[in-house]
């Protein structure tokens, strides 16, 4: 077996969303390693420029290819909008992987009337948008922005009331456009599933691209004839912000309490467009 086969797979987020497509790994390719990165002291990405994240994507990709993964997943939409193309230019040997395509894809295999839900920064991109149209002309695509939800995931507030609440007022829209479909456009969305399942008629199926982008994963090792038929390693998890923090906060995802390392990148120039979320109600 060669020592590529053996090399992790990395997965990056800027906080726990990551975590989402991580479980998926865990269920569709069991044998293979994995190095998780969360940009925690750079969250969230969502209200940031595009040269701010391609910037924030660079520093992750070289800490990745120095601890020589074979292949990265972007698991965060927003970096896929607005970041994918110019990376896979400047990382020609790596195998780059966006959940925006997979996405797309499994929204059209299932409906015709699709709402999405991203990141201020994704809907403006219009990646989506754009690719599911590139598939299927004739669907009908809704977006709409949820900047408070990062924030509310990463505090831990799945179940506040208040977060039902913004839920609610963010899918209205979709709701008055009888959406048959609804994409979850941001890899933390996936933690309010019982939130979602709550609010949506059953006739809505919900899209998970994490499951689609580890599906494509799976045929690009195959392809590159880089899939572990190894014992895989404990999965390694490195934050740039608050280690015990993350600890505190990915062990119900994970089921187990991970031990997080640290990594300094350079702090942004520019700080994030704050995102008000009311306190507890
Ligand atoms: N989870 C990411 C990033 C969210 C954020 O940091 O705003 C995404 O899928 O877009």
């Amino acid at each position: 077996m060669r020592e590529s086969q053996r090399s992790p797979i990395g997965v990056f987020d800027s906080g726990v969303g990551g975590l989402t497509v991580l479980r998926e790994l865990y269920r569709q390719l069991p044998d293979e390693s994995i190095l998780y990165f969360a940009d925690t002291a750079r969250l969230p990405y969502g209200t940031r420029s595009k040269g701010e994240i391609i910037a924030f994507v660079r520093d992750i990709l070289d800490w990745m290819t120095e601890r020589r993964v074979k292949m990265v997943i972007m698991a965060c939409n927003t970096s896929s909008a607005l970041a994918l193309d110019e990376v896979r230019q400047e990382y020609p040997d790596l195998p780059i992987l966006g959940v925006i395509l997979p996405g797309a894809k499994a929204a059209v295999r299932q409906g015709k009337r699709i709402g999405i839900i991203a990141t201020p920064a994704t809907v403006a991109s219009r990646a989506y948008e754009r690719a599911i149209h590139e598939i299927d002309p004739v669907a009908r695509v809704w977006q709409v922005p949820c900047p408070e939800f990062v924030p509310l995931i990463e505090a831990n507030r799945i179940f506040d009331p208040y977060t039902t609440r913004v839920a609610k007022e963010y899918l209205e829209p979709l709701l008055a456009e009888n959406i048959d479909t609804l994409v979850y456009g941001c890899t933390h969305y996936r933690h309010l599933a019982p939130v979602f399942r709550d609010l949506l008629p059953d006739s809505v199926q919900l899209i998970d691209p994490a499951r689609s982008v580890v599906r494509a994963a799976e045929k690009e090792l195959e392809l590159l004839g880089l899939k572990n038929t190894d014992r895989p390693l404990p999965t390694g998890f490195t934050v740039s912000g608050d280690p015990e923090a993350f600890t505190r906060l990915s062990k119900q995802w994970l089921g187990y309490s991970p031990r997080v390392g640290k990594v300094y990148f350079p702090a942004p120039t520019v700080l994030p467009v704050p995102v008000e979320v009311p306190v507890s109600s």
